[in-house]
């Protein structure tokens, strides 16, 4: 099997670098295709996958076709290539913000899609993939696509009214986390340990309280009780960032996403 990558970006390379480290795809069988050929040959020469010259070509040798541009290119990179998808059983996965089955079906009739919210983590192999629960993939394509993306992530089905807030949870919300760890990684430095170490022992911390929330599933609250210990260190720190609204300013980043006009 080959995949296309049209779009061959932050996102289209972080699916790429999942693949190929889960040895999802072999390199060369990822056909990648981008607005700038010479980004595309450096992206392409670093990960050994395939420099394709158009859109058409890489979509007309492959099976799969990952969308990764951004949404409002969408029309202008698939104009050459509609009536190819619509008249094929090549597949469309589509990781392009805000544009749910429906939108797909009017950019491009006829053909088989899905639409999804990846993360960056995907990369890394623990990537979450938020996807709509309603498409035109066949029964034997939405069994490859869990095929194809359950080794880099967790595949998560959503109804279309609950896309976006799920994508902002999933998909944006790892620039705010990123923000995070960069400040416990500065208040490290501040005290005196390498910048480097700061980050490994915050990003470290991170990924453990999320494993030890899908392990158990407790209440977030009970957790961060568990830490505190009576009259002890960490609920100074705690009593600290309530005053200073985090967790208020957390929702309301959300907010900011969800309702960009409020
Ligand atoms: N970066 C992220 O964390 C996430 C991104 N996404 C979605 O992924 C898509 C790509 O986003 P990023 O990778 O962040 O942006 P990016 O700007 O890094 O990548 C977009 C790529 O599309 C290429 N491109 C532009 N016009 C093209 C055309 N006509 N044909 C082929 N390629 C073309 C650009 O050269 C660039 O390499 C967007 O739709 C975004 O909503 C979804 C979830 C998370
Ligand atoms: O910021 C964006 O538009 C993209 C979609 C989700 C994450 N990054």
């Amino acid at each position: 099997m080959k995949a296309a990558i049209i779009g061959f970006g932050k996102m289209g390379q972080a699916i790429a670098k999942g693949w190929i480290d889960k040895k999802v795809f072999n390199p060369e069988d990822i056909l990648a295709s981008s607005g700038s050929y010479d980004r595309l040959m450096d992206a392409c020469e670093k990960l050994n996958t395939t420099p394709m010259p158009s859109n058409a070509e890489a979509i007309a040798n492959a099976d799969v076709v990952i969308l990764a541009v951004k949404p409002k290119m969408i029309a202008d990179a698939m104009q050459e290539c509609r009536d190819l998808l619509a008249a094929s059983d090549k597949w469309i996965v589509s990781v392009a913000w805000g544009i749910d089955c429906e939108e797909l079906e009017k950019l491009l009739p006829g053909s088989h899609h899905i639409s999804t919210i990846p993360n960056t983590a995907i990369e890394a192999g623990c990537g979450i993939m938020i996807y709509e629960n309603q498409s035109t993939l066949t029964q034997d394509q939405k069994a490859l696509f869990v095929e194809l993306f359950e080794p880099v992530s967790m595949l998560v089905e959503i109804p279309k009214a609950q896309m976006n807030i799920a994508g902002i949870l999933g998909g944006c919300a790892p620039a705010f986390t990123e923000m995070y760890l960069e400040a416990l990684g500065d208040a490290g430095v501040a005290y005196g340990l390498k910048r480097e170490q700061a980050y490994e022992i915050a990003a470290k911390m991170i990924e453990g309280v999320g494993v030890l929330y899908l392990n158990q599933k407790n209440h977030p609250g009970m957790m961060k009780d568990d830490v505190c210990s009576p009259g002890g260190s960490t609920i100074r720190g705690v009593m600290q960032l309530e005053k200073e609204g985090f967790r208020s300013a957390v929702i309301s980043a959300v907010q900011a996403i969800a309702d960009p006009k409020k």
